[in-house]
């Protein structure tokens, strides 16, 4: 509380000596403290305020942010356009902000489902980010104000959200009885029903209008953990991947993704392709024996191969200097192993990660190939609305850098209920089978974390 105190001092002594800048038509204030303070143990599933969870496994930065001092929103077709363009309209070069956010899968459709009330594109500066990185801690209040506002009014904002987080979960109201009840969800396709879709869906890729569809399916669970036990779980076991949490009209979108859509540093560019997956075995020589036969799948390489056509076209419209490794890897989380290749590049001078973005989402190892009619049979099959699944989720700063992982290995949670996510690449040589057993695979990051 002694460190809220002099946080919140230290934003109205920023605001009373003019320390502020200019921000649309308001003002912000910035004010950063090295702090060791609890990440993960602050957040619970029923805070009524917005959270946003990151832990990238490249930069080894967590951050935590809670509260929201601004706010973008975007709705239909070119909901990354619109945000990209009202984030540029606001950053100060001066002023260094981390916005966290994500954008829905299929902006055509509405945000149904467990994130029923969501829109197409949901970002946020958090009042309070807490950043841990490279072993030092810090906290940094941002406070946005209209332009009249005073010390007062600055000091009573940041009450209201020291208020919040005092709050524990019995003390919260859930705001509507939508939240209680299992939300409408749509298809929950079962071993049969879900052998009959990708049947479909090669009987289709076998007359050859498709080359590549990928089909998703969701299951219903009871969340059993804490909201910090699961990050530890998911952390623990999958440290590699991109740890995301966000919440947003008290429901939670939660993924351990280990697939970058885009990252950019200072200008450079990483890419993943990643699509083709084979289980794991705790026995090393039956392990890499599954490796091997990945490899050289030719069902698998067909799968993959599209991904990275598709993204390197993509790309050359945005990046240059691009690097396309020979042949895929073998990527081993602790579910599965996967095809992967990475690729990089720079961006065009005048280029923003979400410019990328725009172009890279969906990929085929998400949506298909060719596009057009991979998302039409998609909606028109799949029988539920993706939301939020095999999105983009991640941070962007004000230099343009950041990150934005697929909404893969995921799960959206209207607590105590979540709703757990996972597809696969279907192309003409697929095995109704051997697909659902995948997306058992797939399904483990998120059983782990809530079951
Ligand atoms: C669509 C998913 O995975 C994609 C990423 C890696 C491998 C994939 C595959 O082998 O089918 C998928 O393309 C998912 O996890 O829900």
């Amino acid at each position: 509380m002694k460190l809220w105190q002099k946080m919140v001092d230290d934003v109205v002594q920023a605001f009373e000596a003019g320390r502020t800048a200019v921000w649309g038509t308001k003002r912000i204030i910035r004010t950063t403290t090295p702090a060791d303070v609890p990440l993960s143990g602050v957040l619970h599933w029923q805070l009524s305020i917005p959270a946003v969870f990151s832990s990238d496994p490249v930069s080894n930065r967590v951050a935590l942010g809670l509260g929201a001092a601004e706010v973008l929103h975007g709705t239909g077709p070119d909901a990354m356009g619109d945000i990209q363009a009202a984030i540029r309209s606001l950053d100060d070069p001066e002023v260094a902000i981390t916005w966290f956010g994500g954008f829905a899968f299929d902006p055509t459709q509405p945000v149904a489902g467990a994130l029923q009330g969501w829109p197409h594109a949901l970002w946020f500066v958090p009042t309070l980010t807490l950043m841990r990185e490279a072993g030092s801690d810090c906290v940094t209040v941002t406070v946005v104000v209209p332009a009249q506002w005073d010390a007062a009014a600055v000091r009573k904002t940041l009450a209201d959200i020291c208020t919040e987080l005092q709050k524990s979960p019995s003390d919260i109201e859930v705001k509507s009885t939508a939240s209680q009840a299992r939300p409408e969800v749509g298809a929950v396709h079962d071993e049969g029903s879900w052998r009959q879709l990708v049947e479909t869906a090669v009987g289709e890729l076998q007359r050859g209008d498709l080359h590549k569809v990928v089909l998703a399916r969701q299951t219903p669970v009871d969340v059993q953990v804490s909201l910090g036990e699961a990050l530890a779980r998911v952390l623990d076991a999958y440290g590699s991947s991109h740890v995301f949490a966000m919440l947003w009209e008290q429901r939670w979108l939660i993924a351990a993704s280990p697939e970058q859509l885009v990252r950019v540093t200072d200008g450079t560019m990483a890419v993943d392709c990643l699509a083709g997956t084979a289980d794991r075995s705790a026995d090393a020589a039956t392990d890499e024996a599954l490796a091997g036969a990945l490899f050289s799948s030719e069902k698998n390489r067909i799968e993959h191969a599209a991904v990275v056509r598709v993204v390197v076209d993509r790309l050359k419209l945005v990046a240059e200097d691009i690097t396309v490794p020979r042949a895929p890897v073998i990527k081993k989380l602790a579910n599965v192993q996967h095809l992967y290749t990475p690729i990089r590049g720079r961006l065009q001078p005048g280029m923003h990660l979400f410019d990328a973005a725009r172009l890279l989402h969906p990929t085929p190892a998400v949506g298909g190939v060719p596009l057009a009619g991979a998302l039409q049979f998609i909606r028109q099959h799949e029988g539920w609305p993706r939301g939020y699944y095999a999105g983009a989720i991640g941070f962007v700063d004000t230099a343009g850098s950041g990150l934005l992982s697929v909404a893969l290995r995921s799960a959206a949670v209207a607590y105590p209920r979540a709703t757990l996510y996972a597809g696969c690449g279907i192309v003409a040589a697929s095995d109704p089978n051997e697909e659902w057993r995948e997306t058992e695979m797939k399904l483990k990051p998120m059983r782990l974390a809530l079951g």
